[in-house]
């Protein structure tokens, strides 16, 4: 992956996210694209910080308070993610939003928060083609247009973060105001490119930076400590031991930290489009699992949702607890971060060890009903990995982040398959586009089976 071997096969591209953060050339990388990495973060440099100084004015002359940036998957997910985990970093009189469903509710409910004088529209998107991202980017448009009415005021407006020159300048953004990326960086592990243009926005671009740095140095262990001090070896072969050898089915991500609480939404696309596949890269059906159902929530509320099933289902669920041992906001002389960390602490030991029948027996006495002893035992033995870092900052969480994704090549490197392509997300969309063009009228729709034809009716006779 390191050197720009065309690792992602089916695509013949290579997998070069990792050079989005290699600022001090540590590591040796020659594909094309590369050697542009510095001229466009420098770009991303003097306009977000030409935003944030109130030097870049809308069309009324005023500054911009407002950045809705427009995108999905990993044109949305990273930002999103990024920017709640460093808010405590975050410019706090600069709104962001994020629109990214095709549902109009998304676009609407957001542009009610905007004043079209003040509010920059970032259009992310790796191939600026994905239909939610372009539709709900057009009626951004006509919206601002409604009220600035000169196409040239566009400008002022709109950016776009792209590797589709052409797409983009066709939308009608000025080729000066994209901020360009490469094939060679997946959409899911896109956060680093252009694509972080509204986290050097909201968080400022040296935050940004540290980001990068983080990662970086994540990707310097990753490259040079032994496979048993590997921290993503480590947790990528113990995923491999509980899914592979133990039948577990999901792995569930439980930060200690209501900034990560997007943690987990991150890596959902993260791990299940990169290792949600059953075909290995030289073609053969795997016969056996590959990746994870990825899933989580920022605790303690986790233990008010789901840790009954956690601690007393029927399914093995190795958990990773995350926290950071000081807290950004120490409310009430660190009261809050002290009952916070003891519940962090907590749940791994349950989860480990558990509560026999004898220990509940000494509780609820022994004359109690049998069925009630039963219910109250926990059988513990279930695993979970606890990381632990000092507090949370821009470089901290480039680690972090930089961990998983290379636990998730090192998983799909076991399991043979390409963690780089996604073949799976095809099919569906092909399908849509076909019945969009089908919703008309009954007589319109063909070629489908008949709960399909059934709910499409249902729907063309129940719609206003
Ligand atoms: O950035 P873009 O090209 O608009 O793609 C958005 C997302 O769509 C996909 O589902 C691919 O179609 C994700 O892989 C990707 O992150």
């Amino acid at each position: 992956m390191f050197k720009g071997e065309h690792i992602n096969t089916s695509e013949d591209r290579a997998v070069l996210h990792v050079a989005l953060r290699n600022l001090d050339q540590h590591f040796t990388i020659s594909e094309p694209g590369v050697d542009e990495v510095a001229s466009v973060l420098e770009h991303m440099r003097v306009f977000s910080d030409s935003v944030r100084s109130g030097e870049w004015k809308g069309y009324t002359g005023k500054a911009i308070d407002t950045i809705v940036n427009i995108g999905i998957g990993g044109s949305d997910l990273g930002p999103v993610m990024v920017t709640e985990a460093l808010k405590y970093y975050s410019k706090r009189d600069l709104k962001a939003y994020f629109v990214s469903n095709i549902d109009g509710t998304h676009i609407a409910e957001t542009v009610r928060e905007c004043n079209p004088e003040t509010t920059l529209f970032i259009i992310a998107s790796k191939t600026f083609t994905t239909q939610e991202t372009i539709t709900n980017a057009t009626t951004a448009k006509e919206w601002f247009l409604k009220t600035a009415g000169d196409q040239a005021h566009v400008a002022k407006h709109f950016v776009a973060l792209s590797t589709n020159t052409q797409a983009v300048t066709a939308f009608g953004i000025a080729e000066e105001n994209m901020f360009q990326f490469w094939d060679w960086v997946g959409g899911r592990y896109s956060l680093w490119s252009a694509i972080g243009l509204s986290i050097a926005l909201v968080i400022g671009f040296e935050n940004f930076k540290a980001l990068l740095e983080g990662a970086h140095e994540m990707d310097k262990h990753f490259t040079s400590a032994p496979l048993e001090n590997n921290l993503p070896v480590i947790m990528a072969v113990l995923g491999i031991w509980y899914g592979d050898f133990y039948g577990a089915q999901t792995h569930v991500l439980l930060p200690y930290d209501q900034y990560m609480h997007k943690f987990a939404d991150y890596f959902q696309q993260g791990d299940m489009e990169s290792n949600g596949k059953f075909v290995t890269k030289d073609g053969r059906r795997v016969n056996y699992q590959t990746g994870p159902i990825l899933w989580g929530a920022a605790g303690t509320n986790g233990q008010h949702s789901f840790y009954q099933l956690l601690h007393q289902g029927t399914k093995l669920i190795p958990a990773d607890f995350l926290a950071p041992a000081n807290s950004l906001n120490a409310v009430g002389g660190d009261k809050h971060h002290r009952i916070l960390l003891s519940n962090y602490f907590a749940q791994p030991e349950a989860l480990a060890f558990g509560k026999t029948e004898e220990e509940v027996k000494k509780e609820v006495g022994a004359n109690a009903p049998q069925a009630l002893v039963k219910s109250k035992v926990f059988e513990g033995n279930k695993p979970s990995n606890s990381i632990l870092f000092p507090k949370m900052t821009p470089s901290t969480l480039g680690a972090l982040i930089a961990l998983y994704e290379h636990k998730i090549f090192v998983q799909g490197t076991v399991w043979g398959i390409n963690s780089f392509d996604q073949m799976g997300v095809e099919l569906g969309k092909v399908l849509a586009k076909n019945i969009l063009a089908q919703l008309g009228s009954p007589s319109d729709v063909k070629g489908h089976d008949s709960s399909t034809t059934g709910l499409i009716h249902y729907y063309q006779k129940h719609r206003a």
